[in-house]
């Protein structure tokens, strides 16, 4: 059996209208999946005892820490960590109000699925759409639409082909590749961990198995050599003195040892030595390994090049434009200089041009208004004093993405992705 530690970490967000019961589809997943300890099960019970319920709150479990919960709004990204016996898992629960898009884009910036629950009763709302939008903007490879509370539609068949049918008119417009659909009632535990009795004409798999099963293997990108560095490591003994190695992660591609490298943006050519890790040498490297590389040659790379194979490059522009989130409360100022931070790499910038706001809720231009403010979402042209190594973010979520730091407060006002 794989160690713990080798386990394949499954990283996703949840997302759905207020009430649509998100966090108690959390506690149902750790609770049934006993994720969960049995003094925190206890407290729970109490304190649902105390409210005066007749059941226990699942979303006690998730939403008990919180104190924004007195308040009944979640707020904030709240990350959480649980694991089965056959994968890990982080979720990444962001609150569904348009005033958090800039959360929601954290929180999935770096997700694998997204799960985006759907009342069976309500079907779908504004808010799905736009959770669904931003998955698809921030090109989250899978999407499951858990159809919830399908104990309040007498678990009817039809009416879970009505929503499927109505997100998948919606979904057409997306950018989303794998989409599936099951229907549950997570206050019930139907189909969320365990098989449900009430729903046969379901043949699919429960949420969990689809958690654990989904194959995520091919979400990153392994067609284009990008080896962004990290740090170049020269010890300073006389045993070693020749040695230089490279360190970093794969951001695309395989290396092999022999592999014909250009190193960016200086030209130079070499070939591969050597691929090493913690343990030792590797005869391949893929992403997302962290790994030392080494070269035949002696050229000089630096933090913030990248090495890739001679016949596949990035593009290398001054001149990037990308789909922006602003995230800061304050907006941009004009002629405001920003640093940018793309892999390993940073220059400075400044922003050209915005070309339109985009509504969040259609996927509508909007051309009459470029003023930006928290949450907007805008096709931007930044120019850099120095080009960048990019590939458009479709193709590769790492050199596709980038941030904007303000430079005079040091704090991240941006977060972008290249077209
Ligand atoms: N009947 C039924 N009720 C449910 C189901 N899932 C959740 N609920 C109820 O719906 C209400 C809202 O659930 P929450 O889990 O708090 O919803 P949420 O989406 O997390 O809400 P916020 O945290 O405020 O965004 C609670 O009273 C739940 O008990 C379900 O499958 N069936």
């Amino acid at each position: 059996m794989s160690s713990y530690l080798d386990m394949e970490l499954l990283r996703f967000t949840t997302a759905g209208s207020v009430d649509d019961g998100k966090s108690t589809l959390i506690g149902r997943l750790l609770f049934d999946s006993k994720s969960i300890f049995e003094d925190q099960m206890d407290q729970v019970k109490k304190t649902s005892q105390k409210r005066g319920l007749d059941h226990t709150e699942l979303a006690l479990l998730t939403d008990g820490l919180r104190d924004e919960r007195e308040q009944g709004i979640t707020i904030d990204v709240a990350y959480r960590y649980f694991a089965t016996p056959k994968r890990k898992f982080i979720i990444a629960d962001t609150p569904g109000h348009i005033q958090y898009t800039r959360n929601m884009v954290t929180g999935a910036s770096t997700a694998n699925l997204a799960v985006i629950l759907v009342d069976a009763r309500n079907g779908v709302m504004e808010q799905t759409c736009r959770h669904s939008i931003i998955a698809s903007l921030l090109q989250i490879p899978h999407v499951v639409v858990c159809v919830n509370k399908m104990d309040l539609v007498d678990y009817s068949e039809e009416a879970f082909d009505k929503v499927v049918e109505e997100y998948e008119a919606f979904a057409a417009k997306l950018d989303v590749k794998d989409i599936r659909f099951v229907p549950i009632s997570a206050l019930h535990g139907d189909n969320v961990v365990n098989r449900s009795k009430n729903m046969d004409w379901y043949e699919g798999p429960t949420l969990l198995n689809t958690l654990e099963t989904i194959h995520i293997g091919s979400d990153e990108n392994h067609i284009d050599c990008r080896f962004p560095v990290q740090t170049v490591i020269r010890p300073h003994s006389d045993e070693f003195h020749d040695y230089r190695g490279y360190a970093g992660r794969i951001a695309g591609g395989v290396y092999k040892p022999g592999d014909e490298v250009t190193v960016l943006p200086s030209g130079f050519q070499s070939k591969i030595k050597e691929i090493t890790t913690f343990d030792g040498a590797l005869e391949e490297a893929f992403a997302p390994m962290s790994v030392t590389l080494t070269l035949e040659d002696d050229i000089d790379v630096s933090r913030g090049d990248m090495i890739v194979r001679t016949n596949n490059q990035p593009d290398m522009e001054q001149d990037v434009e990308f789909m922006m989130c602003w995230l800061h409360n304050e907006p941009p100022r004009p002629r405001a200089k920003y640093i940018v931070r793309q892999t390993t790499n940073e220059a400075r910038a400044m922003i050209k041009d915005i070309q339109y706001k985009m509504d969040i809720n259609t996927l509508h231009r909007i051309e009459d208004d470029k003023s930006i403010e928290m949450n907007d979402i805008a096709r931007v042209k930044i120019r850099t004093t120095k080009p960048l190594l990019t590939d458009p973010y479709r193709r590769n979520r790492h050199t596709g993405s980038l941030i904007l730091i303000d430079e005079a407060t040091n704090d991240t006002v941006a977060a972008g992705m290249i077209i």
